[in-house]
């Protein structure tokens, strides 16, 4: 479980992305989180993992929390992708061989695990995380839009493993395609204007994101997205 405790965050010269956000994502549950292209869905996942701070308010984290899933800046440049896999193992105590078969297997990366990550395209980088972070057991993954990566062979294979993973465990998801979202989660978060309404219906949510006017590209919220934003007070766990 995740528990968002008036998280306020504004980037220097940038956007308001957080509003005394207090939200909770249950244990167990998949939530879709929707909100237009700068809305702070990443941002918001980062404060979650971990990795970002919030200039006010809190995280809460309930098990063990994922990094955001297709995130792989954190690898060592200098080290291979097989070094990187067991490191990654030891920081979070699973057995090294284990998930290096496993990365080895999921990843399809092949000889270039023996290769320093430096060399790595960022679809590489990408498989290397999304295949670690499959070998780990979390209880809550965090996912930006991983389906994103790769080609359409490993986008199927992606999305057969999440789907088994999430199957396990809980996860926030962002992603701008419905269809998706509608294959891995129950509930849905709509982020606007610094503000997170929650959906026990992803039906719902995926409605208020369309009907906003959200998925345009437009950097800038519309009236009716602004006038939402003003209602939809942040929401508490329900
Ligand atoms: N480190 C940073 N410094 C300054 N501004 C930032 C930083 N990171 C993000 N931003 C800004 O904060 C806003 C939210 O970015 P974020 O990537 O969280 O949005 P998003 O909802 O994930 O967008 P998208 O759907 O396009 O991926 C954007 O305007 C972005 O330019």
């Amino acid at each position: 479980m995740i528990v968002l405790e008036d998280v306020w965050k504004r980037f220097p010269s940038g956007p308001l992305v957080a509003q005394g956000i207090t939200a909770v994502f249950p244990a167990g549950r998949a939530t879709a989180l929707l909100g237009r292209n700068g809305a702070g869905k990443s941002s918001l996942l980062a404060m979650i993992a971990g990795t970002l701070r919030p200039d006010a308010g809190q995280v809460v984290r309930h098990g063990r929390v994922s990094w955001p899933v297709g995130f792989a800046g954190a690898f060592h440049p200098d080290l291979t992708g097989a070094q990187n896999t067991r490191f990654v193992a030891r920081v979070y105590g699973v057995d090294s061989r284990g998930l290096l078969g496993f990365v080895r297997d999921v990843s399809g990366l092949g000889d270039a695990m023996r290769q320093p990550v430096r060399r790595y395209s960022s679809g590489m980088r990408a498989r290397l995380g999304f295949a670690i972070s499959m070998g780990i057991p979390f209880d809550m993954y965090l996912v930006d839009e991983v389906t994103a990566v790769g080609d359409a062979a490993f986008r199927r294979e992606t999305s057969a493993l999440l789907k088994a993973r999430l199957g396990q465990a809980g996860a926030i998801v962002v992603s701008h395609a419905p269809a998706q979202l509608r294959g891995l989660c129950t509930a849905g978060a709509v982020l606007e204007a610094g503000r997170l309404r929650m959906f026990d219906d992803l039906e719902e949510a995926i409605a208020v994101y369309q009907g906003g006017g959200v998925l345009r590209a437009s950097t800038h919220p519309t009236p009716s997205a602004r006038g939402q934003a003003g209602r939809g007070a942040s929401a508490g766990g329900r």
